[in-house]
């Protein structure tokens, strides 16, 4: 599945027409679905229905005439003007007997809910003047909210602040990206009955979700043994932080990697898992590393000064990499494009600032820009972009031309913002490498893997080695199909 922007959308609709498929079916399932998610959740609750004069407008009114119609009290609150399908809507409102009250009087009323459908994806710019203040008097009267598509006045402020947003046919950027996720609420994704083949559009971002990354899982044979299923080097380590590549050492193992060797200065005192091979060195040199025969390496946690020597031997030995930390630097990057070694990098914001000289709060501000700089810059490299949420992007050497691939992240959670949890990923991706899988899979299933392992181990002070304990059972869940997307109806 994708992220649409307000425009990929409207082009989706339009493909959806030009294939025969009627309009206004998609605006009665919006807003069927709409009514039937408000009542789920404020059954027993008045309904007061906010219409603008658009088609979010006309959602709003096919929500108010279903709820009438199975008996719910509703007052409906309109623009005048509707025209095409939001017409219609009105029309048929009208002839279920429903009156239609300007939304100038609108006042809150106790023990009711608010359904807003005043504006959608076609908003231009910011609400002013009395809508401003109308979308404001609903964000203060307290009453839960529940907006159709996207809560009026996104992506601008003001907006309205929803306890639950019905998005239409697919995810929108401001239903994944803060701050504008924080004011959907829960979200729920109702499909309208949109064609698939509308919705088709490999150009946008793919969204990670458990049906498209079930099917990476790494099969592991009846006959398997430590030495077949991937062996992963991790390289790092320094003084002052000998955590880092302990924790990228348990991420692999607990991500199925069958032997984990860490590599680090033998000035240090490093504590891997029992289960992993020690290798101190008192220089970072090839022929050491080579001696591990490992299938993927991770390297740079923790490894101060001492991570370009460490990538740098690291790629001699010409096996898929994950460069982490102390590895992110523009030398060690552009030997890795040379070498066209399967290499994923997994930066965040700060280190990504310093690879692409811009500040970190522009990066944090629009991800999925950065992400593409990066890979544009360093083409064949794979791009992990961490934060929350964590975004990933491609450019394949082989196709220079073509915009680089792009993806989002749906797992994971604020409580994951603690120190290590970005070394326990790279050991978990230098596993799925390790595995077999290509540089674009690893990222994308181990990204995934990772936030799916801090959702279930979610608790305040949640720390790393609990992501990378709660890794096995991630694994199984999305293997048994226990897995439940964030946008899916509890
Ligand atoms: N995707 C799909 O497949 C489907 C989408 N559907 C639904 O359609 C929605 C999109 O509908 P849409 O395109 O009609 O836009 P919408 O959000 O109603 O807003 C347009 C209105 O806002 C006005 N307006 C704009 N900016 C303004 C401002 N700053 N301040 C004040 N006013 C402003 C603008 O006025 P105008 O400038 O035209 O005078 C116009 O009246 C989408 O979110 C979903 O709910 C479903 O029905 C079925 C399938
Ligand atoms: N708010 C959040 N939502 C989702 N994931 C998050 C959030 N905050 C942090 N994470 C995840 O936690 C990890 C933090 O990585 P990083 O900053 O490199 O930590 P460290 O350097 O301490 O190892 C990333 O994978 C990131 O995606
Ligand atoms: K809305």
């Amino acid at each position: 599945m994708y992220l649409y922007t307000a425009q990929a959308m409207r082009e989706a609709d339009q493909r959806a027409v030009a294939m025969g498929y009627p309009s206004l079916l998609l605006m009665e399932a919006a807003g069927k679905q709409a009514a039937s998610r408000l009542l789920q959740r404020f059954e027993g609750r008045a309904v007061d229905v906010l219409c603008g004069k658009g088609n979010n407008g006309g959602d709003g009114l096919v929500a108010a005439r279903w709820l009438a119609h199975w008996g719910h009290p509703v007052r409906v609150y309109a623009a005048e003007g509707q025209t095409g399908d939001a017409a219609v809507a009105r029309q048929a409102l009208l002839a279920h007997g429903l009156e239609i009250a300007p939304l100038s009087a609108w006042e809150p009323a106790p023990h009711s809910v608010v359904l807003d459908a005043l504006f959608g994806t076609g908003l231009r710019g910011p609400l002013e003047g009395f809508y401003a203040a109308l979308v404001e008097k609903v964000n203060q009267s307290g009453l839960p909210v529940v907006a159709v598509d996207l809560p009026s006045g996104l992506p601008h402020r003001p907006h309205i602040q929803a306890d639950l947003t019905v998005a239409l046919a697919g995810l929108k950027n401001e239903h994944l990206f803060y701050p504008h996720r924080a004011a959907c609420g829960r979200i729920v994704l109702e499909s309208i009955g949109m064609p698939p083949r509308a919705l088709h559009n490999p150009h946008l971002p793919e969204v990670l979700c458990k049906t498209s990354m079930r099917p990476l899982l790494p099969a592991r044979p009846g006959n398997a043994h430590k030495g077949l299923v991937g062996r992963v080097l991790v390289a790092g380590g320094y003084r002052s932080y000998t955590g880092a590549p302990s924790l990228a050492a348990l991420g692999a193992y607990r991500t199925g990697a069958g032997l984990v060797t860490v590599a680090y200065p033998a000035d240090c005192v490093v504590n891997p898992p029992l289960e992993a091979v020690r290798l101190p060195l008192l220089e970072w040199n090839h022929a050491d590393l080579q001696a591990v025969r490992a299938e993927a390496v991770a390297v740079g946690m923790g490894a101060a000064a001492g991570g370009v020597r460490a990538a740098l031997a690291a790629l001699e030995l010409g096996k898929p990499t994950v460069l982490d930390a102390d590895a992110l630097h523009k030398q060690v990057l552009s030997a890795y494009v040379k070498a066209g070694l399967p290499t994923v990098l997994t930066p965040h914001p700060g280190e990504a600032s310093r690879l692409l000289e811009i500040p970190s709060e522009q990066i944090a501000r629009a991800p999925l820009e950065a992400a593409q700089a990066l890979a544009e810059r360093y083409p064949g490299l794979v791009v992990v972009l961490k934060g929350g949420p964590t975004v990933l992007a491609w450019q394949p050497q082989e196709a220079p031309l073509s915009p680089p691939l792009l993806a989002v992240n749906s797992s994971g959670n604020p409580s994951m913002a603690t120190g290590g949890m970005g070394d326990v990923l790279s050991g978990v991706v230098a596993a799925l490498l390790a595995a077999g899988l290509s540089a674009w899979e690893a990222a994308r299933l181990g990204v995934y893997l990772h936030g799916l392992a801090g959702d279930l181990a979610s608790k305040p002070g949640l720390l790393a080695h609990e992501v990378a304990e709660a890794l096995p059972s991630a694994m199984r869940q999305l293997q048994l199909g226990g897995v439940r997307d964030f946008w899916e109806p509890c």
